[in-house]
C-alpha cells in the first residue's frame, strides 16, 4: 500500500485574529520537519500574517476568474505570490450559503491548479441524503466533476476532504467506520481509472474532529489526516489532534 504524509489543516471559516496567528504558528512550529503536514487556512484578511508567522497557509476559497471585475473575490495568482500553497475548493458552506454548484467547483479547482495553488476538494451528504442511501452518489458526483473536466490525473496534485454535512459544526462525529467506509468507497472508485491516483492520493476526514475523536478516524487505513474547523482555533486541542496524526498520543 502507498506511504501516504498525513495533513492536518485547520480551516478558521470566518474567525481568528492577528493574536491567534501568532498563538497557532508558536504551537505549531514543531511540526516543521515532521511526518505530518499542517496547514492553515485563515479568513482572507489574515492570509499575510500568517504566511509571515511561517505557517503552511490556504485560502478558503478561490475565484475560477483571472484578474478582473470581480468585488470581493479572491485571485488565485495573487494568493499564491502572497505566500498561500493550498485552496479549500468546494467547501459545504460555500455550497450551500453561496450556491456554488459542482461545475463552478470544479472551475475553481482548474484555476487553483493553473496558478500552482493544491486544491483541497471537499465534499459530502447532507442528513437527508445518507438517511435516503445517497451518499456515495452525491460523493461520486462531486468528485466526477472535477474528473470530467480536466481527467483522473488531475487529482494527482490535490487533497480530497471527506466532509458528511451533518457532522459539521455540530459535536456528531461520523464513527470511524463510516467514515472508513466512504474514504474506501472513494479510493476504491477513483482505483478503476487510475491506481497510482488513487493510492497516493490524500483523502482526509472533516466534520467535529476533536482532540478525543482524531486518533480513531486517522487509524482508519483509507483516513489521511483531517479538516478541522472548531477545534483549530484552540491551540491545544489542535497540537493533540496533530499529534495522533503523527501516532504519537
Ligand atoms: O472545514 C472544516 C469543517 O467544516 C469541519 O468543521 P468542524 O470541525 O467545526 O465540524
Amino acid at each position: 500500500m502507498a506511504q501516504r504524509k498525513p495533513i492536518v489543516a485547520g480551516n478558521w471559516k470566518m474567525n481568528g485574529s492577528i493574536e491567534l496567528v501568532s498563538e497557532i504558528s508558536t504551537a505549531i512550529s514543531k511540526y516543521k520537519n515532521e511526518q505530518v503536514d499542517v496547514i492553515i487556512f485563515p479568513p482572507a484578511p489574515l492570509l499575510c500574517k500568517a504566511v509571515e508567522s511561517g505557517v503552511n497557509v490556504g485560502t478558503q476559497t478561490i475565484s475560477e476568474f483571472d484578474s478582473g471585475a470581480f468585488t470581493g473575490e479572491i485571485e488565485a495568482k495573487l494568493a499564491k505570490q502572497l505566500g498561500a500553497n493550498y485552496t479549500l475548493v468546494g467547501h459545504s458552506e460555500r455550497r450551500a450559503i453561496f450556491g456554488e454548484t459542482s461545475e463552478i467547483v470544479a472551475d475553481k479547482f482548474a484555476k487553483a491548479q493553473e496558478k500552482g495553488l493544491i486544491p483541497v476538494l471537499c465534499v459530502g451528504e447532507t442528513e437527508k441524503q445518507r438517511e435516503l442511501g445517497a451518499t456515495e452518489k452525491v460523493v461520486a458526483e462531486q468528485i466526477n466533476a472535477v474528473i470530467s473536466k480536466l481527467g483522473i490525473a488531475a487529482l494527482s496534485n490535490s487533497v480530497l476532504a471527506y466532509e458528511p454535512v451533518w457532522a459539521i459544526g455540530t459535536g456528531k462525529t461520523a464513527t470511524p467506520e463510516q467514515a472508513q467506509s466512504v474514504h474506501k468507497f472513494i479510493r476504491d472508485m477513483l482505483s478503476t481509472q487510475s491506481e497510482p491516483v488513487a493510492q497516493s492520493l490524500q483523502i482526509l476526514y472533516g466534520g467535529s474532529v476533536n482532540d478525543k475523536n482524531s486518533k480513531s478516524l486517522f487509524t482508519q487505513p483509507d483516513i489521511d489526516g483531517g479538516l478541522i474547523g472548531g477545534a483549530s482555533l484552540k491551540a491545544d486541542a489542535f497540537v493533540s489532534i496533530c499529534n495522533s496524526a503523527l501516532g504519537n498520543v
